[in-house]
């Protein structure tokens, strides 16, 4: 029978059918940060059992960590308690650990496929929603919550329930201006915040294949968005070339064993997905949020629409709070909303091309005096070392833009980067919820092109024509 990558990969991790499509399943890769892995280790201590195998981890702190200042004591003393618990937990168990300050640092999405812990075809988690980030290698990566951190780490399996198949096929091709972010903002606002709710949605079609491996990350960072419990790309010859050569990349005979399965992993011809849709590339334009979900998306042309405009009584009185909550109203355009913050970064967009893009918008500019702070937050050490080769740090430090160390940052508010009560960011993370960014914080998402200009124009502009 004709099978989806999502079949092939339950079917090649299947320890045990346990009937009505619940297996167990193998997980190969195990990726930990200290605000979820605390309960595992002490739970796995109290239980008296052994890490099953500790050269299946690789951990991280990134979440609770500041960006400036990182030589002083951490603010907050819960952050610093989670950090000199994970550092403790990671050293017991012997761990491939990337301590502050050493280049390999940074978000776990970041460095799990830096350094060739993410491949083609393994299962990886974290106890983190954002493990869909990994499918962009055609991994099945999926968050899991805090006692299945702890089963993990005892067993290295975990039972689960089989999703449905859904695919987002990306017609056409993108138009200069927008990224894989618009892309998938786009994909967003046409399914809705539930349109994959109990699917893996594998993203496919001539858009997708042309994107880089960042911006295929960016697609599947928010697949979780969306509903969906992971999201896949088909890997390729791009992803084969960003993988080849890092630190835990098979090498030599190896490489070419593995690349041979690696090009069995794609939806056969003929399968079947129990849900489809399609989007046209060519029809996107720059996308923004209004709301305070990322499902709130309009056109940097459009306007904030009016809750009636909305079928279903709870999205209709959610609109209202939402426009309350954002200072909008109904019919407002989107096109010259002032700012107060900017924040690049995030796991969605803080790799190397997302800085790239930035920085061809804010070369040779300067941030707007009526923007409080404008901070770019590179994903990793290493994101950062390659931006500094490469001079992008003088772009945005002559501009006014504040360059950081790497980490969550302003994505959350777990640590000291915050927006304040009723300021607007224009902000490159995933999420706009209510207070994410800071209690009482308003969040716009948008690509790394659009807010680099709103930092520019102190607020909102269409990048195309900026
Ligand atoms: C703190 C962590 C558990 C959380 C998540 O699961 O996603 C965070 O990364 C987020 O983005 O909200
Ligand atoms: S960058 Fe944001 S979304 Fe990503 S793991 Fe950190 S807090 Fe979560």
């Amino acid at each position: 029978m004709a099978k989806t990558l999502y079949d092939k990969l339950w079917d090649m991790h299947l320890v045990e059918d346990r009937g009505d499509d619940v297996g167990l399943i193998y997980i190969d890769r195990h990726l930990v940060h200290e605000v979820t892995s605390p309960q595992g280790f002490e739970g796995l201590k109290m239980a008296g059992r052994k890490l099953r195998r500790r050269d299946a981890i690789m951990a991280v702190p990134d979440h609770n960590i500041p960006t400036k200042d990182t030589d002083k004591p951490n603010p907050d003393p819960m952050s610093a308690m989670q950090l000199a618990e994970l550092e403790k937990n990671a050293k017991e168990h012997d761990l491939e650990y990337f301590p502050m300050g050493d280049s390999r640092q940074g978000i776990v999405h970041v460095i799990g496929p830096e350094q060739g812990f993410t491949l083609p075809g393994v299962t990886i988690v974290c106890g983190d929603s954002h493990s869909a980030t990994h499918g962009a290698f055609g991994a099945w990566g999926f968050g899991i919550g805090s006692s299945e951190v702890e089963h993990v780490m005892a067993t290295q399996t975990l039972v689960l329930k089989k999703a449905k198949n859904m695919r987002v096929t990306v017609e056409g091709e993108m138009p200069v201006g927008c990224s894989a972010k618009d892309i998938v903002l786009a994909i967003i606002g046409k399914i809705g915040m539930g349109g994959g709710t109990g699917h893996v949605i594998e993203f496919d079609g001539p858009a997708i294949k042309a994107l880089s491996m960042e911006g295929r990350m960016t697609v599947c960072n928010m697949a979780i968005e969306g509903g969906a419990r992971a999201g896949l790309i088909a890997p390729d010859e791009t992803t084969f070339e960003y993988v080849k050569g890092r630190y835990l990349a098979p090498k030599g005979a190896e490489w070419d064993m593995a690349v041979a399965q690696w090009r069995t992993l794609h939806s056969d011809e003929d399968a079947v997905f129990d849900k489809e849709v399609v989007l046209d590339a060519s029809e996107i334009v720059p996308q923004i949020t209004w709301g305070t979900s990322p499902e709130d998306v309009v056109p940097i042309t459009g306007q904030v629409p009016s809750p009636d405009s909305f079928k279903d009584p709870n999205k209709r009185e959610s609109a209202v709070k939402a426009l309350d909550y954002m200072a909008l109203h109904a019919g407002q355009d989107m096109l010259g909303l002032k700012i107060d913050r900017v924040f690049v970064g995030s796991c969605t967009n803080s790799r190397i091309e997302d800085l790239r893009e930035a920085a061809s918008v804010i070369k040779g500019r300067k941030v707007a005096d009526t923007v409080i702070e404008a901070i770019i937050v590179p994903g990793s050490g290493l994101v950062k070392e390659q931006a500094e080769a490469e001079g992008l740090d003088k772009i945005f430090i002559e501009a006014g833009f504040d360059w950081r160390e790497p980490g969550c940052s302003m994505c959350l508010g777990m640590n000291p980067d915050i927006a304040g009560p009723g300021e607007r960011v224009a902000s490159t993370s995933n999420r706009n919820f209510v207070g994410r960014q800071g209690p009482g914080s308003r969040t716009h998402l948008v690509s790394p092109a659009m807010a680099a200009a709103a930092g520019i124009a102190g607020a909102f502009v269409d990048v195309r024509n900026f």
